[in-house]
C-alpha cells in the first residue's frame, strides 16, 4: 500500500510513465531552467534566512546533522531512509523500467531518475543503455595500466587509479583549457559523466579478472544489453540470471544516499574546484574504500565467515549473542550495523533481504541465513551495549553475503565487493557533478577553527 504522500507524488506529471523518446541530455535541457530559477529566487529573496544553528558538537563531531550542502537527487530521512526525488525504494521498484527479461530496476533508469527527477519510459531507458554500451570500451593505455598493477593491490585502489587515468580523455578539461563559457560547463560534465559510467563495468571487471581469475576471457560489450547485464557478463556471470538481477537491484539501490556521506561529499568537494568528473569520482572511490563506509561490506563477510568458522553453520541465537559481545568487548565495531544518519533498519537492507526471501536458492545459503539470524539478535545486543545511536543494520550487513552465495566468493587478500559499490555510487556522485555545474555552485570552502578559537567563541 502506498503512503498518501507517495500517491500524491505519483499523480504529479513528472512521475507519470509516458512514451517519450527524448535523450537524457534533451530531458536535462528541459528541466534545468526551472531549477536555475528556483536557485536564483533563493539567492535574491532569502540569502540571509536562518535554517539552523551550529553547535560545538557539530564542529567536533564530524558535522553530523549540520545542514550545509545542496543536493537535489535524494534525501535521507533518519527513520524512513532514502528517497530518490521523493520516491522510496518500493516506489522505485514499482515504476522504474527493468531490463528485458528482468524484474529489477536498471542502473540506467535510476540514473535517469536521479539526473532529471523524472521516471524514464522504457524507450528512454533502453536508448540510454545502448548509448552507454556504445561508449563502454576502455582506452588501451588504461587496460595496460590496470594489467600492470600487482594482484595484491586492493581492488578499490586499482579502481580509483583507473578512473583517475580515464581523465586523459576528459572533454570538460579540454574545453576548459580552450575557454568554454560557464553556461556550457554542464554539457561537457554530462558527456564525461556518461563516458565514465559507461566504462566502469569494463574497468571494474578487468580488475576482477586480473586479481581473481587470471587468464579468463572477457566477452565484448553487447550493445543490446543494459549496463549491469554487460557488467555481469564481463565478470563471467552472464548466464546467472538471478545474480545479474541482484546486481541490478544492488547497483540501483546504492546509487545515491544524499550528499553528506563520505564518498558523495568527497566527489562534490573535489568537483567544486572544477576538477573534471573523473578526478572527482576517483577521489570519492578512495573515501568509499574506508571500513567505516563502503569497505564495511568486505568486513561484514570477513566477520560472518569468522563467526561461521568458529561456531559452525547451525548456530543458535545465544551463540551469536556471545560472538557479538566478544566483538564489542575486543573494542571492534560490529560491521554492517550503525549509521551516521539512519535510526531504523536501512530500507536498502530490507529490500535486499526481500530479494533473498523471494529467491529459494538464497534461503538455502548458510551465510545468507547467518546474516538473517544475526539481524534477529544484534539490535538488542547493541542497545544493551549502549554506545551506537543506531543499533540496526545498514545496507552493508547483507550485500556481500548474497554475492558470496552467488559465486563471488574470492577472498584473496581482500574481497571485490566494494568495487561493485564503486560502480554504483557513480550514478549519484556524477548526477551531482552535472547539477553543480548547471547551477553554478561555487568552490566549497567551509571555515575551520582552532581549539583556542573555539573556546574563545564559547566564552
Ligand atoms: C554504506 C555505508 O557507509 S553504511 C556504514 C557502513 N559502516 C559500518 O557498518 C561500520 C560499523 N558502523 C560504524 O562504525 C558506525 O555506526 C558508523 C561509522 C557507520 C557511524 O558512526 P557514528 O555516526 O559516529 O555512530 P554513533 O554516533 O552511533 O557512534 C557512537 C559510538 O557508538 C559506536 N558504534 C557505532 N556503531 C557501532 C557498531 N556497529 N558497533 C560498535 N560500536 C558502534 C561508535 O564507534 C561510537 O563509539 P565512541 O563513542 O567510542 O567513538
Ligand atoms: O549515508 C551514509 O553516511 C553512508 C551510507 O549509507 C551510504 O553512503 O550509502
Amino acid at each position: 500500500m502506498l503512503s498518501c504522500s507517495t500517491r500524491t507524488l505519483f499523480n504529479a506529471s513528472r512521475f507519470v510513465r509516458h512514451a517519450s523518446t527524448k535523450t537524457l541530455k534533451e530531458t536535462l535541457q528541459e528541466v534545468i531552467p526551472a531549477k536555475q530559477e528556483q536557485l536564483r529566487k533563493l539567492k535574491t529573496d532569502h540569502l540571509q534566512a536562518v535554517v539552523g544553528e551550529v553547535k560545538v558538537e557539530n564542529i567536533i563531531g564530524g558535522m553530523r546533522g549540520l545542514k550545509a550542502m545542496l543536493w537535489d537527487a535524494s534525501v535521507l530521512d533518519p527513520n524512513e531512509g532514502i528517497r530518490f526525488h521523493g520516491l522510496s525504494i518500493p516506489d522505485c521498484q514499482k515504476v522504474l523500467p527493468a531490463a528485458p527479461g528482468g524484474k529489477e530496476m536498471t542502473a540506467e533508469s535510476m540514473l535517469w531518475l536521479l539526473m532529471t527527477g523524472r521516471v524514464p519510459s522504457e524507450a528512454e531507458s533502453r536508448q540510454l543503455s545502448r548509448e552507454l554500451a556504445e561508449k563502454g570500451e576502455l582506452p588501451e593505455f588504461v587496460e595496460k595500466l590496470v594489467d600492470s598493477f600487482p594482484t595484491t593491490l586492493h581492488p578499490m585502489t586499482q579502481l580509483g587509479m583507473g578512473v583517475a587515468a580515464l581523465n586523459h580523455d576528459s572533454v570538460f578539461q579540454a574545453a576548459y583549457e580552450s575557454g568554454m563559457k560557464k553556461s556550457e560547463y554542464w554539457t561537457y560534465t554530462l558527456e564525461d559523466s556518461l563516458n565514465l559510467i559507461a566504462r566502469l563495468p569494463a574497468l571494474a571487471a578487468r580488475i576482477y579478472r586480473n586479481v581473481y581469475k587470471p587468464g579468463m576471457t572477457m566477452p565484448a560489450i553487447n550493445r543490446d544489453l543494459d549496463l549491469i547485464g554487460n557488467y555481469s557478463a564481463l565478470l563471467g556471470f552472464g548466464d546467472n540470471h538471478n545474480l545479474t538481477e541482484y546486481l541490478r537491484l544492488y547497483i540501483a539501490l546504492h546509487g545515491d544516499h544524499e550528499g553528506g556521506n563520505a564518498s558523495a561529499h568527497t566527489s562534490h568537494l573535489v568537483g567544486s574546484t572544477l576538477a573534471d568528473p573523473y578526478l572527482s569520482y576517483s577521489a570519492a572511490l578512495f573515501a568509499l574504500a574506508g571500513p567505516l563506509h563502503g569497505l564495511a561490506n568486505q568486513e561484514v563477510l570477513r566477520w560472518q565467515l569468522a563467526m561461521q568458522a568458529e561456531l559452525g553453520s547451525d548456530v543458535s541465537h545465544e551463540q551469536i549473542k556471545e560472538y557479538l559481545w566478544k566483538t564489542l568487548k575486543s573494542g571492534q565495531v560490529v560491521p554492517g550495523y550503525g549509521h551516521g544518519v539512519l535510526r531504523n533498519p536501512d530500507p536498502r537492507f530490507i529490500a535486499l533481504q526481500e530479494f533473498c526471501d523471494a529467491h529459494p536458492e538464497l534461503q538455502q545459503s548458510p551465510v545468507v541465513a547467518l546474516v538473517k539470524k544475526t539481524y534477529e539478535v544484534a539490535p538488542d545486543v547493541l542497545k544493551e551495549h549502549g554506545k551506537t545511536k543506531n543499533p540496526y543494520p545498514n545496507v552493508d550487513a547483507t550485500s556481500g553475503c548474497v554475492l558470496h552465495h552467488y559465486g563471488l566468493k574470492e577472498f584473496k587478500y581482500y574481497t571485490y565487493y566494494t568495487v561493485i559499490f564503486g560502480v554504483s555510487r557513480a550514478l549519484g556522485c556524477l548526477t551531482q557533478s552535472v547539477w553543480a555545474r548547471a547551477l553554478g555552485l561555487p568552490l566549497e570552502r567551509p571555515k575551520s577553527l582552532s581549539l583556542d578559537a573555539l573556546e574563545k567563541l564559547i566564552q
